[in-house]
């Protein structure tokens, strides 16, 4: 199980020292929100850009943004590895052109209510996707164990269809609620909360693992 930290959760005044605290972990999960698909707003391309100066590790950034196009740009630094945009946002098709042309990998999510059905004609065309497990737009939500099923439906239909993207879950990840994520077939678990709220960020990347 690969494991992403969100830093939503950090302390944003002290992030390098909470960068170097998740060194042990595969990706950096960046949540980026404009206020508007969410009803929230975090950080955008500033910040991201200095956090991937100072990371070592792979960027995994999920936009939650209603305009994907207008941003993806912004977004690709040299260890952007995955952009991830949302199926319910604007422009699905030409956003996932844009992020292919920027030699970056695609990552498509969706929310608690939109269907598996509705992401099926992108699929060929994923690098990875994403089960939102909490509605987006906040940290520290309780776990939707209910979307696994759309987790066993991914891993049914990469299988028949022959297709490779990464399954990933995000949202309410904790060391009670990892194993049934395991046991549903997710690849890459995003855990924000239980990670920079642990008093060793490092023993709580282990016990995830
Ligand atoms: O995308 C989001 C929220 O919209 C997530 O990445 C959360 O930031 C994860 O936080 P926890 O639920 O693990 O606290
Ligand atoms: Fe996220």
């Amino acid at each position: 199980m690969l494991i992403a930290p969100s830093i939503l959760t950090a302390n944003f005044a002290r992030l390098e020292e909470e960068l170097i605290k998740i060194e042990s972990a595969d990706k950096i999960h960046l949540d980026v929100m404009d206020g508007h698909f969410v009803p929230n707003i975090s950080f955008g391309p500033h910040i991201s850009r200095s956090i991937s100066k100072v990371s070592k590790l792979p960027l995994d950034i999920h936009l939650m943004v209603t305009d994907p196009l207008f941003w993806i740009d912004q977004f690709v630094f040299p260890n952007t590895e995955y952009l991830t945009i949302h199926i319910e946002a604007n422009h699905t098709e030409e956003s996932i052109k844009k992020i292919k042309q920027a030699n970056v990998k695609v990552g498509l999510s969706l929310k608690p209510k939109t269907k598996v059905y509705d992401i099926i004609p992108y699929l060929k065309d994923c690098d990875l996707v994403l089960v939102m497990t909490v509605e987006p737009g906040f940290g520290g939500q309780s776990f939707m164990e209910d979307m696994m099923d759309k987790v066993v439906e991914l891993v049914k239909i990469r299988k028949e269809k022959k297709l490779d993207f990464l399954i990933e879950v995000d949202g309410g990840i904790s060391d009670k609620t990892i194993d049934i994520c395991k046991k549903s077939g997710v690849d890459m678990a995003v855990a924000g909360s239980y990670v920079f709220n642990h008093k060793d960020p490092k023993d709580a990347i282990n016990s995830l693992k």
